[in-house]
């Protein structure tokens, strides 16, 4: 049966979520959580390379030990992630009688919600997901994707919500912000902040708006890309 995932994307700085798990997959899931904020339990016996490095830093609590069911206690998100099946299987159970939202690695359909492919520029977030059908091709459609969605994504985005405010700030109504906004979108703003082109990008937004880059509030910093726009 093709299962209707609902795509959102959650808020979970300063939640508590749980991992059930230390080798690559649950390092691959910890490591997603983190950037979004999370506080993560993390519960394995052992550790993968990955696994320590990420226990090691902030926001993990580990626990070097199988998962127990008081592991549950205060989590929002459960990531059954542990190589035996067996405990994936019964962690999920107890976290769905619970109410609690679970994603199991190995049986998908075991749990409520999988995890896309995914990569972030800024603000932007591209996530691609097959239903489960098939990861290895959500990885290389996440590659393809990331590939023509470079790095330029990240200050593009900074300058659209810039020009943005401005725009509504500005008064005028909802179809003149619209037009103003498709023609900053359709334009050749990612071509010149790739290319270093800040008079270029300038020129486009005095054209769509009638506003340059110093009365947005902008400078040479904001149109560089920044380490966080590519965090996972
Ligand atoms: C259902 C889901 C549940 C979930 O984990 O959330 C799930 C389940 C399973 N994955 C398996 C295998 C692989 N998973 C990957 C990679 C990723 N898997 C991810 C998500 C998901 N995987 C969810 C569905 C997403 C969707 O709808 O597409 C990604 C996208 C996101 C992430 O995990 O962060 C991340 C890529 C991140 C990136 O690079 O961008 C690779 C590729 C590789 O390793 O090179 C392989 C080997 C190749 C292959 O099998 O295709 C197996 C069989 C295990 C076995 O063989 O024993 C199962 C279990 C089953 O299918 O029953
Ligand atoms: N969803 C996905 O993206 C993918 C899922 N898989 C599946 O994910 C599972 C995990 O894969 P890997 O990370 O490579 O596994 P792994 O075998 O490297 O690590 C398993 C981890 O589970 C821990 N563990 C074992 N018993 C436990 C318990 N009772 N409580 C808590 N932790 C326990 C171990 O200490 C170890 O850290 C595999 O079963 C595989 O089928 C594999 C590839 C991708």
């Amino acid at each position: 049966m093709v299962l209707s995932y609902y795509p959102v994307l959650l808020d979970v700085r300063g939640r508590e979520v749980l991992v059930i798990g230390g080798g690559p997959v649950a390092a691959r899931k910890v490591g997603g959580l983190l950037a979004a904020g999370a506080v993560v339990r993390l519960v394995a016996p052992e550790l993968c390379a990955a696994a320590v490095e990420l226990a090691l830093g902030p926001g993990v609590g580990y626990h070097a030990r199988g998962f127990e069911a008081s592991d549950l206690d205060g989590v929002v998100l459960v990531f059954c992630a542990s190589g035996d099946s067996a405990v994936n299987a019964r962690a999920a159970e107890l976290a769905r009688s619970r109410g609690i939202f679970v994603n199991v690695v190995d049986a998908p359909e075991a749990g409520d919600m999988i995890v896309p492919a995914h990569f972030r520029r800024g603000e932007l977030l591209v996530a691609v997901a097959t239903g489960g059908a098939s990861p290895a091709l959500s990885r290389r459609l996440r590659q393809r994707l990331e590939v023509e969605f470079g790095p330029e994504w990240g200050p593009l985005l900074r300058l659209l919500a810039a020009a943005r405010r401005a725009v509504l700030a500005g008064g005028g109504d909802g179809a003149d912000h619209r037009r103003v906004f498709y023609e900053l979108v359709d334009s050749r703003l990612a071509e010149f902040l790739r290319a270093g082109d800040w008079a270029g990008v300038d020129g486009l937004l005095r054209e769509a708006l009638g506003l340059g880059l110093a009365d947005l509030g902008l400078g040479p910093d904001d149109l560089q890309p920044r380490p966080e726009d590519g965090r996972p």
